[in-house]
């Protein structure tokens, strides 16, 4: 597995070894070891996730407060998205900065969000089912949102506005100017994304 780290430097795209045969292919997902080597610390991951949607939804930006906060290990096993992870920590050098990734089940790649980053993606295939681990058992009361299209961020989507299909509750979330408090709750300085 080979582990790159991205502009934000505590995000991470993994890239799996595929060993092709005649009879399909092989591939790890986790590593626990190499995974914790290459990030520099340790994640316990306890529980996984897995959704399906169609083209043009978008699920997100999605992150949990402490102390339910989560790192996400996240990766496509049928279809493609664009996938965004928007750095919330205050204080941090590249706060309301994002990284996005293709994922998809022909590239295998997984990305890492560390806590502290809110988290999104949009299907660009016609269906996709997406897989991920996480590090802190899903907890509503601590479940917050961030607006897909705040100006701020000037994310893109890569599908037209009009084509995307959002929950009730993520067609209102707030802006990132909104989330002061929240986001002061991932400060930078204390190192609170590690866990
Ligand atoms: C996330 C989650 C949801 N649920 C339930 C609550 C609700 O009834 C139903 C659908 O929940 P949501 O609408 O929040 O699902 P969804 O929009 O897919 O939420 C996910 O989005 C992506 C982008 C993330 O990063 C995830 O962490 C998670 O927030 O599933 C659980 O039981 N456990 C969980 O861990």
């Amino acid at each position: 597995m080979e582990y790159i780290k991205q502009h934000i430097s505590e995000v991470f795209l993994c890239k799996s070894k595929v060993y092709g045969d005649e009879r399909g292919y092989f591939v790890e997902t986790f590593h626990r070891e190499g995974f914790e080597q290459a990030i520099g610390y340790k994640v316990n991951f306890c529980q996984d996730n897995e959704s399906k949607s169609t083209k043009g939804v978008l699920r997100g930006l999605h992150f949990q407060l402490p102390p339910a906060a989560q790192s996400k290990l996240v990766r496509v096993i049928e279809g493609k998205v664009l996938d965004v992870a928007v750095d919330i920590r205050k204080g941090s050098p590249t706060f309301g900065q994002y990284v996005t990734a293709e994922l998809s089940a022909e590239n295998k790649h997984q990305l890492f969000v560390p806590r502290g980053f809110a988290h999104g993606f949009v299907v660009l295939s016609d269906t996709a089912i997406f897989s991920y681990k996480v590090d802190n058992y899903y907890s509503p009361e601590n479940d917050r949102g961030l607006a897909f299209d705040d100006p701020s961020l000037n994310i893109d989507w890569q599908l037209p506005k009009e084509f995307l299909k959002l929950s009730e509750k993520d067609q209102k979330q707030p802006a990132l100017e909104m989330l002061d408090i929240e986001c002061s709750m991932f400060d930078y300085q204390k190192n609170l994304y590690r866990g």
